[in-house]
């Protein structure tokens, strides 16, 4: 898919322009400040390449086909992150992400754009979500809000699941994360301290207790992605080592080429909206040189 999408806008005039790729409806929407794909389906980022930069996101080269979830870009995973904390049988990473959702353009000038997604039906008894994207400079912001419609408390958790794309993810170095806590679901969930920068010389995937920001150095791409967050406790750090393998979607030749540094609601920091209570999760991912 990650090929198809820039030969698209390497032939696509400055504009909106709807367009059908692998049976998935997306929306191609090209400016002087780059080039932004967005999926219909989970309202997902699939691809944002500011002006003069190497694409952001990572997306994959086999990409099944709908409804499966599409690995790459920002999948939304609500209202809950991995498993249904009581139902077997939901899917993984909740209900958002296979959704339809419809898009609404809000703004759109020389610097940027910004636009708005909200499900064509009602995703989960008691909740609303909405999402904002706002894109300005090299910089890429992401808004998902929740709130509560019910009668009674509700507890949910999420995830802005980011694909970083990077040249070789055994050379990055990921910074923030120093020191802080986190839980190892390649482990049994074992509890464990940061230390040093982190690293990803293996399959990983940990839950940090963090609420800062995260920069992955790429000394290939020469540049500094950046992960700022709001409203998220938990920041997830994913890659599949050899497990690639095993993910048709993924593969051991596409597995180096990306690491997911999510912000996160987890079980460490699940949301509890009161009746009518909203809350946002945000992220804002921007690239910058490495020195
Ligand atoms: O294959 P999925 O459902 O998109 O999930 C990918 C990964 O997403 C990460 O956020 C989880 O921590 C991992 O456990 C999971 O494997």
């Amino acid at each position: 898919m990650r090929q198809q999408i820039e030969a698209l806008f390497s032939a696509l005039p400055d504009g909106i322009h709807e367009q059908q790729l692998q049976n998935f409806e997306l929306l191609l929407i090209k400016g002087s400040w780059g080039e932004l794909a967005l999926a219909r389906q989970g309202a997902q980022v699939l691809h944002f390449r500011p002006a003069g930069e190497a694409p952001l996101l990572w997306i994959s080269d086999c990409a099944k086909a709908p409804p499966a979830p599409i690995r790459g870009g920002v999948p939304l995973c609500w209202p809950w992150f991995g498993d249904h904390p009581s139902q077997a049988g939901q899917p993984a990473h909740g209900v958002a992400r296979t959704a339809r959702w419809d898009w609404r353009l809000q703004n759109a000038g020389a610097d940027g754009v910004q636009l708005r997604a909200e499900p064509t039906r009602n995703l989960w008894s008691g909740l609303e979500v909405g999402l904002e994207v706002r894109v300005r400079g090299s910089a890429i912001e992401l808004l998902l809000e929740s709130r509560n419609v019910a009668q009674q408390p509700v507890e949910l958790t999420q995830a802005l699941h980011s694909y970083l794309a990077v040249a070789d993810v055994g050379r990055i170095e990921i910074l923030g994360l120093r020191d802080c806590d986190y839980l190892d679901k390649l482990r049994d969930g074992r509890r464990a301290s940061q230390d040093g920068e982190l690293r990803v010389e293996s399959a990983l995937d940990r839950v940090y207790r963090h609420t800062g920001v995260t920069e992955v150095l790429d000394p290939v791409l020469q540049r500094r992605l950046r992960v700022a967050k709001s409203g998220s406790g938990s920041t997830v750090v994913w890659n599949p080592g050899v497990g690639a393998a095993g993910l048709s979607d993924v593969g051991m030749d596409q597995q180096p080429r990306f690491v997911c540094v999510e912000a996160a609601n987890t079980g460490l920091d699940p949301v509890r909206l009161a009746p009518g209570e909203s809350r946002r999760i945000g992220t804002v991912l921007s690239v910058g040189p490495l020195a």
